[in-house]
């Protein structure tokens, strides 16, 4: 039966039928708010020269972070946190957060076998070595052999990229760190959930969710040596003829300091 604040949420349909109007789930929400892919604008007239390569990157990086802000301000419970928390932890996950992505669009469109950074954008063994970041290329690839392994799905997906946004904090906390520890306490829930369903509540769920929670945490030490790779190509941008765009640039540049004095800080969920 319903209980008084369900009931008055009913909705009349026509005259004596109700039909309970229920919120809809985060999973669907996560599912709406999803960007959508972008293009490179790769110039496959031109050699495939690092710098080429790289400066391509950059450009499909900044676009991607402009869809990723608006992305994290609809995202339930986000807006919820205080502005400054908000640009916080977009500033220290994004590389984090693009690389998740990267690996759900290379497992999605080539089994893993290829980095799908777009569609007019894929790397192949050639362009990773091209690239000059072969072994992060190949990290990378690990990373969606490793979702094809698990067959991860869509939902699963979803609920662990919202907790790699919100898995890099500053050292000395947040200015509101109880609301961001109650939205991360939420999509944790949502993560078990997205795992109930994909293993049919069977005894599997929690081994699932334990070889979930390791996957994230793996994610972190790549992305550590990607970010490693960025401030470096970053600082020699100029020598090594490789563009960043605005928006990267800012982001970088405010980024290097705190990472460098570490004053950020990783949350795990299993001890090392
Ligand atoms: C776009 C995009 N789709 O996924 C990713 C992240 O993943 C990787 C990026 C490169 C190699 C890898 F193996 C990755 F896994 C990006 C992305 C591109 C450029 C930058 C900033 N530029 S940068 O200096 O870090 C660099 C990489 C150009 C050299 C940051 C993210």
């Amino acid at each position: 039966e319903l209980n008084a604040s369900a009931a008055n949420a009913l909705v009349p349909h026509g005259p004596g039928v109700v039909t309970p109007f229920l919120p809809p789930s985060i999973c669907s929400v996560l599912e709406l708010i999803e960007p959508e892919e972008v293009y490179s604008g790769y110039d496959n007239t031109q050699p495939d020269t690092t710098d080429h390569l790289l400066s391509s990157l950059n450009r499909l990086a900044g676009k991607q972070m402009v869809r990723m802000v608006k992305w994290a301000k609809v995202l339930p419970g986000f807006r919820g946190l205080p502005i400054e928390d908000q640009i916080t932890l977009i500033q220290y996950s994004w590389m984090c957060l693009s690389s998740f992505c990267l690996s759900w669009r290379s497992y999605k469109h080539t089994n893993g076998q290829m980095l799908y950074f777009a569609p007019d954008l894929v790397f192949n063994e050639d362009r990773m070595q091209q690239s000059a970041m072969y072994d992060l290329c190949l990290g990378m690839r690990q990373v969606s052999q490793e979702f094809l392994r698990l067959q991860l799905s869509y939902d699963e997906y979803l609920s662990m990229k919202v907790l790699l946004l919100l898995s890099t904090v500053p050292k000395e906390g947040l200015k509101n760190q109880a609301a961001f520890e109650e939205m991360r306490v939420n999509y944790i829930k949502e993560l078990r959930r997205s795992v109930g369903k994909a293993t049919n509540n069977s005894g599997q769920t929690w081994q699932r969710f334990f070889q979930l929670t390791k996957l994230l945490d793996a994610m972190h030490d790549l992305v550590a040596n990607l970010l490693d790779f960025c401030f470096y190509t970053f600082r020699e941008s100029q020598a090594l003829k490789v563009e960043f765009p605005e928006m990267l640039v800012e982001i970088i540049s405010d980024q290097i300091p705190k990472v460098e004095s570490g004053l950020t800080h990783t949350i795990y969920f299993h001890k090392k």
